[in-house]
């Protein structure tokens, strides 16, 4: 199938162990190791109990069972019988306690890790959020998280266990009759040299399956957002089979991942017939030679499967150790992301008056075109200013700077005389206020969409602010006014009205500088003329720069400056502007023209 939607990969993941993460994911432990070691005590004692067990037996064949004494030989099977009890009830009782204590500590690391992960997402600067798809970031958040939720939980412990079971079975084989015992062991070095070569070929199939299901994230979120736009076009049916088919490749990445992963499992059982064997030939001779008793023969055939048992299971952990290695260098890999503002300690705080420049400013995304190209403009303390210019000019561009979601690659953004790039940013944003051209409402109520801008805002100062921006008189028609539940994106309101809650918010947040990014959207003429009396509001007493595309709000502007292909190419007042033949005079003859076209 062709393929219609293209979502970035996270990049392969080549590596079988990436230090960097193992030593982050360690230190991020740290606090849990007094935990960790009394878990770790528990599993020791568990895996004794596990380990003894085919020893009491055997020197119970030989002690009790195979000398035939009478009374002697069922008091001593007797007392066998009730220490191989008294391990059992250890052994349960404590793999109880162990696994209720481990999924304790798993879930406050764990806990701990989301939250750490969103923190630094919090904190991340904006260029990372362009370069990753949303759907992505979920999947870090949930998806990734929950592996190592599973081997926080299930898989070390097991491993750890494993471990001490296998050095404990080992040691007492070797013990018992090294010769056999390493008979026995023989098989090893085929186990692991198939291992070898399957451990490439299943990361490779893990990392697909990964991708897979990170596309299958990344498209469900687009569907879910751009839900509108899919059932407008009638696109449902496309939607849906393009769905089943990433759905089926999903399907296909796990068959082939786990039948990879299962291929360990018929040469580990080849492996325990190949054990069996040598012990049935080597063990019956060494009884008949009387070098070996008939209860080790009974203990070498329950060792070997005591051996190969921990064996399999850390071949298959091992696919999930890649996996959540994978995932733990996707977590780690942001929270060692450098924050939107690393220095902040160093960084001063100003209280700003408003006034803005941009010297000698160029600027390109990651794209390599240049979007910004030497600009240098100047806005006093308490004007007004916008910026004009047609489509893909640069004018969210430079608000970009201005906000620092960018930095320039040249040149300087200065506030009051101060490079924007010295202030902290929360300093500065907590005096900036930016007013996106696409409202934002998340869930919650209309008062605490508002009360955003101050959280600590009563409800008379939320109200004060919707009646500022004409906001109040809408808000009191609908059935539960201020206390309106609002869904994401405030489906339930018109464009307008959305954006009078997003200036309500910005108002009430009373910043020394606002910005404008004004919407697009064809609105009615009482929501235009709502807007124009809300905006007139706004400005009182700031910085105002609007990102203009209706030019009837920017005639009372301080200042106007036109933008083109990232050049600054007019500066001035509506009235100097419309008098000089350039591109500030088209754009107004195009609107005039428009609106009577209308
Ligand atoms: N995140 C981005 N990554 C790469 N290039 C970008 C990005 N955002 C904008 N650009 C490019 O930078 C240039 C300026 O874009 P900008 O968004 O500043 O224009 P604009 O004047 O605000 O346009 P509009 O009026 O359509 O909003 C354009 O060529 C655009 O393609």
């Amino acid at each position: 199938m062709k393929q219609r939607f293209v979502y970035p990969n996270d990049g392969p993941f080549n590596h079988n162990f990436n230090w960097a993460s193992i030593f982050h994911f360690l230190r991020f432990m740290m606090p849990y190791r007094k935990q960790l070691i009394g878990v770790t005590a528990l599993a020791l004692l568990g895996s004794v109990t596990q380990v003894l067990a085919p020893a009491i037996i055997a020197i119970a064949i030989d002690k009790a069972i195979q000398p035939r004494d009478g009374e002697a030989s069922i008091r001593l099977l007797l007392m066998y019988a009730s220490l191989m009890i008294v391990l059992c009830v250890l052994q349960m009782a404590v793999g109880r306690y162990r696994i209720r204590r481990m999924s304790r500590i798993g879930q406050q690391m764990i806990s701990d890790l989301r939250s750490t992960l969103f923190s630094r997402i919090q904190s991340l600067p904006i260029r990372y959020f362009n370069s990753k798809p949303t759907g992505s970031i979920h999947q870090h958040i949930t998806g990734d998280i929950a592996v190592l939720e599973d081997i926080i939980m299930n898989g070390t412990i097991t491993l750890l266990m494993d471990i001490l079971q296998l050095v404990g079975v080992i040691t007492i084989l070797l013990i018992w009759n090294y010769k056999l015992g390493a008979l026995i062991m023989l098989t090893v070095p085929l186990v692991f040299a198939v291992s070898r070569f399957l451990r490439k070929r299943i990361r490779v199939s893990f990392q697909e399956l990964r991708a897979k299901q990170a596309c299958i994230n990344a498209h469900l979120n687009d569907s879910i957002q751009g839900m509108k736009v899919t059932q407008a076009y009638e696109q449902e049916e496309e939607n849906i089979r393009y769905f089943e088919s990433i759905n089926k490749d999903n399907i296909r990445a796990w068959d082939k991942a786990s039948a990879l992963n299962q291929l360990l499992i018929p040469v580990i059982q080849l492996t325990i017939v190949l054990g069996l064997i040598i012990l049935f030939v080597y063990g019956s001779y060494l009884i008949q030679t009387g070098v070996m008793t008939v209860g080790l023969f009974v203990g070498y055939t329950n060792y070997i499967f005591n051996f190969w048992e921990p064996v399999q299971r850390i071949g298959q952990l091992y696919s999930q150790l890649l996996i959540g290695m994978a995932s733990s260098d996707k977590i780690f890999g942001i929270i060692r992301q450098e924050s939107a503002d690393p220095e902040v300690e160093a960084k001063e705080n100003i209280s700003i008056k408003g006034e803005i420049a941009f010297e000698q400013v160029s600027f390109q995304y990651d794209n390599n075109k240049m979007a910004l190209q030497e600009i240098d403009l100047t806005i006093k303390a308490g004007q007004m200013a916008a910026f004009v210019g047609s489509t893909g000019a640069g004018k969210s561009t430079l608000i970009n700077l201005l906000c620092r979601f960018y930095d320039p690659d040249q040149g300087r953004v200065l506030i009051d005389g101060t490079d924007i790039r010295n202030i902290a940013n929360d300093n500065l944003r907590s005096q900036i206020c930016l007013v996106p051209q696409e409202p934002f409402i998340f869930s919650g109520t209309i008062r605490d969409n508002i009360r955003y801008g101050k959280l600590d805002a009563t409800d008379e100062e939320v109200k004060l602010a919707a009646t500022a921006v004409h906001a109040h008189d809408f808000i009191m028609r609908l059935p539960q006014g201020y206390d309106t539940p609002l869904q994401e994106q405030g489906g339930m309101l018109s464009t307008g009205q959305k954006q009078l809650i997003s200036f309500a918010r910005a108002i009430i947040a009373n910043p020394r500088i606002l910005i404008l990014d004004e919407a697009t959207a064809n609105i009615d003429t009482e929501t235009e003329r709502n807007i124009q009396q809300a905006l007139k509001a706004l400005q009182l007493d700031r910085t105002t720069v609007v990102v203009a595309h209706r030019l009837s709000t920017i005639r009372d502007a301080d200042q106007i400056f036109v933008l083109d292909h990232g050049k600054l190419i007019e500066q001035g007042t509506h009235q100097q502007l419309v008098h000089h033949v350039g591109s500030y005079r088209q754009f107004i003859e195009m609107q005039r023209y428009l609106a009577v076209g209308e």
